[in-house]
């Protein structure tokens, strides 16, 4: 056997690893000089759905990081530490590394990247984002020719899972939340995904590849899926969009020197390719010169999915390891140091959606019109709609506007004696 392999974490992830690897044939042929040599969990009694040689296992990590026998170490435990401490020890004594981690990348990606090109080893991340998607290696890689100007991805499995429902049942969040964790789609606790948290990890990482500059995740802008309803979820329906929970990361139109880095529900126009990706699917449109778009469809989780992509990073790394070379390959090492300067939200130029509910008088429409321009907001559309109860339904989208402009006006229209509330605000693509 050439490659020893020393796995962190055999839940999901590490399990459909093993499982793949044990079943080489027919794979590529590198797979089969893989050996598993070592793997950490915690509880080592647990049943298993692999199976392993009980000297394989043992819940002391610290010992699979420090063996010099292990080449490879697969982080495919999660959480932040003792997965950060772990994945730094191993670059320190020479070892490759393959996580599966974006909440970690996301934020100690710095320091693990900084030791990993000291160290001379490579630190490989395919399934941290997008799952089982080749994402990650084509913006290293095959795209990194191109200057890169946008990459706009459903990123989170569970929150598209859930607007898609919302959508073709006209159901309300709460109710297909439950639901979902019901049925195994969503977490017990499902914050970080909800929230946008998780989405947040991944554009934060995504962007960094795309514009060669780290990320301070603190810099993201993440708003969650809560506040969807299923009124504007028909609404939206109504105007030719979708609702999705959109991670977008952008040069400023206004300012090429800082990027947008940002996930929000988001209004999507039908016809745009990110519209049709439904249920648990993620999909990334990347758009640069001179490609163009291209956009990567497929399982953004799972056990075999993300297997797929956790042993395709394992491969390359076999590969560089049987090459005689000792140089770094430049394709597969971290290359930015620099930090990106992100615009803070209140920069951003975007359409937005507003629903408003007012009293039922005239001049309503010119009262809120007045408002907008007098924060230079062009209206693209104000329809009143309909009643809930006493009060009129109004709903508005705008030409471009930079938010900060468009937060202003909000704040001269909720205190109009008229309005009752603005239930809804949301940025339209
Ligand atoms: N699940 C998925 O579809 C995807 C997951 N990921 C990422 O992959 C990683 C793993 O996820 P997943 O496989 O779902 O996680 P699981 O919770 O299913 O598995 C975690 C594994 O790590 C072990 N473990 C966790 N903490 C410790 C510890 N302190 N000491 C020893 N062993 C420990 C557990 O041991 P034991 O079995 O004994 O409890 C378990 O085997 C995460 O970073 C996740 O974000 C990325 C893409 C998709
Ligand atoms: N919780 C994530 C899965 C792993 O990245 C999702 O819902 O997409
Ligand atoms: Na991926």
């Amino acid at each position: 056997m050439g490659v020893k392999l020393g796995i962190l974490g055999l839940g999901t992830v590490g399990t459909g690893t093993v499982q793949l690897l044990q079943d080489a044939v027919g794979r590529h042929p590198l797979l089969q000089e893989i050996e598993i040599y070592r793997v950490g969990v915690r509880s080592p009694n647990k049943s298993r759905d692999v199976q392993l040689q009980p000297e394989v296992i043992t819940t002391d990590l610290e010992s699979i990081v420090n063996d010099p026998a292990v080449d490879i170490v697969v982080e495919v435990m999660g959480g932040l530490e003792p997965a950060r401490s772990l994945i730094l020890q191993a670059i320190n004594n020479g070892k490759h590394v393959v996580t599966a981690n974006k909440a970690a990348i996301a934020r100690f990606g710095a320091e693990i990247f900084t030791a990993a090109n000291q160290a001379g080893v490579y630190v490989m991340l395919e399934a941290a984002v997008g799952g089982g998607i080749p994402v990650i290696q084509p913006l290293k890689q095959a795209l990194s020719v191109n200057r890169l100007h946008t990459v706009t991805g459903i990123v989170n499995g569970t929150t598209n899972y859930i607007l898609t429902r919302m959508q073709t049942e006209g159901s309300d969040f709460g109710d297909v939340l439950a639901d979902a964790q019901r049925l195994g789609y969503a977490e017990a606790d499902p914050t970080a995904d909800v929230d946008g948290l998780d989405a947040g990890d991944k554009i934060a990482i995504l962007a960094s590849l795309a514009f060669d500059g780290r990320i301070n995740l603190e810099d993201v802008y993440c708003e969650g899926i809560r506040q969807v309803s299923k009124t504007d979820i028909a609404y939206a329906e109504k105007l030719g969009f979708v609702i999705k929970l959109l991670a977008i990361a952008k040069n400023q139109a206004q300012d090429a020197t800082k990027l947008s880095v940002r996930v929000h529900p988001t209004f999507v126009p039908k016809t745009h390719p990110l519209a049709s990706i439904n249920g648990v699917y993620n999909a990334i449109l990347v758009e640069g010169e001179p490609i163009g778009q291209v956009m990567f469809f497929g399982p953004g989780a799972g056990a075999g999915a993300t297997a797929s992509a956790v042993t395709s990073d394992i491969l390359s790394l076999v590969a560089a390891l049987k090459s005689n070379t000792t140089a770094p390959n430049p394709l597969l090492t971290c290359r930015h140091e620099e930090y990106s300067q992100v615009a803070p939200i209140s920069d951003l130029l975007t359409r937005f959606y507003a629903r408003f509910l007012t009293k039922d008088q005239a001049g309503v429409i010119g009262q809120l019109g007045t408002c907008f321009g007098n924060h230079g907001v062009s209206i693209e559309s104000i329809v009143q709609t309909g009643f809930q109860g006493e009060l009129v339904e109004i709903v508005v989208v705008t030409h471009d506007v930079r938010e900060g402009e468009f937060r202003q006006a909000l704040a001269e229209i909720q205190n109009l004696p008229a309005i009752d509330s603005i239930p809804s605000i949301l940025r339209v693509l």
